[in-house]
């Protein structure tokens, strides 16, 4: 294992945990506070409860300290969040992970992507991603955010991706490869920065699923999803980049958590075995369970 590693190559065996560049990255799983990865903006959240509030689907909140508002009890709970291309195996993660006692597993929120009131901003969006991507961002951003707030029933949160690679990784690439015109993105943007900057979102750890696009693009096949018949491997190429981008290079956008990474190319098996092999690790400091 290599701690603190940058720029191995890809695809090797070993699982390596990154820290963020930035000095004020959680310290542990443990940390009872919220903090921005932003230069010099520490936002402590962990103490002081002023007004609580409950809103649908059962998000508890209350203003913390730093005035942000903040998830009610998460400062004592870790959250895990499960990173990766599309089809690179976040799912079948989770799902090994939900037979443990004392941890909750929150899915993305595909189901409600694909049916909002009757429609379909998911297949829209692969349709005409021109029209359509600020249309399923802004939902996708939404629902993340009430995954990220809503109240944990257990020590550990595991979830899957975050708020952060919705903006980091899919706006993103829609923006950089012309398909979202540059109002939507600006609009998005301001959206992401109010939220980030007034709603605490910890997050203690990143497990990132490193693949080869051609991988994800055989399991995308092999999953059959309707909306997604339309995805060439060049679309999981972009994708691969913004996330290496992001959680192994880290040039690109701050990161809220450090990163373990976990080679994912392997076959079903083997994987299941990795992840049995990396459980302390990921569960790691959480100091409850
Ligand atoms: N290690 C693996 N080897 C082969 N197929 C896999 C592996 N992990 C997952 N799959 C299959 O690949 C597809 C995508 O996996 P999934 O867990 O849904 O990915 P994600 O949630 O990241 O989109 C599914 O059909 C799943 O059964
Ligand atoms: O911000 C987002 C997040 C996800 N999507 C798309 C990508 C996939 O087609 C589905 C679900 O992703 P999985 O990796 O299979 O979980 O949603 C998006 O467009 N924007």
């Amino acid at each position: 294992m290599l701690v603190g590693g940058r720029g191995v190559p890809l695809w090797s065996r070993c699982v390596r945990l990154l820290s963020p560049h930035c000095a004020e990255a959680p310290s542990s799983l443990r940390a009872a506070a919220a903090v921005r990865c932003h230069p010099g903006r520490t936002f402590n959240t962990g103490s002081c409860r002023l007004l609580q509030s409950r809103g649908p689907s059962g998000t508890e909140t209350a203003i913390g300290t730093a005035g942000k508002l903040v998830r009610n009890g998460g400062d004592k709970k870790a959250v895990i969040c499960i990173e990766g291309n599309i089809a690179s195996g976040k799912t079948t993660c989770l799902e090994y992970f939900s037979k443990t006692s004392n941890i909750e597993v929150l899915t993305e929120p595909v189901s409600k992507w694909r049916n909002v009131r009757g429609h379909n901003p998911l297949a829209l969006m692969y349709q005409d991603p021109k029209r359509w991507g600020i249309t399923l961002q802004t939902y996708v951003q939404l629902t993340m955010l009430d995954r990220h707030l809503s109240s944990v029933s257990a020590p550990v949160r595991m979830m899957e991706r975050s708020i952060f690679s919705a903006k980091y990784i899919f706006v993103e690439n829609l923006f950089r490869s012309g398909k979202m015109p540059e109002v939507d993105f600006a609009v998005l943007s301001e959206w992401f920065d109010w939220i980030t900057t007034n709603i605490s979102i910890p997050v203690d750890l990143i497990v990132y699923l490193q693949t080869s696009p051609q991988t994800c693009y055989e399991r995308l096949k092999q999953r059959c999803r309707e909306e997604e018949k339309v995805i060439p491997l060049e679309y999981l190429e972009s994708i691969h980049h913004l996330y290496e981008d992001w959680l192994i290079k880290q040039t690109s956008f701050p990161l809220p958590a450090p990163v373990l990474v976990i080679p994912a190319d392997h076959d079903l098996q083997n994987m299941l075995h990795q992840y049995e092999e990396n459980r302390d690790k990921i569960l790691a400091g959480s100091c409850l369970l």
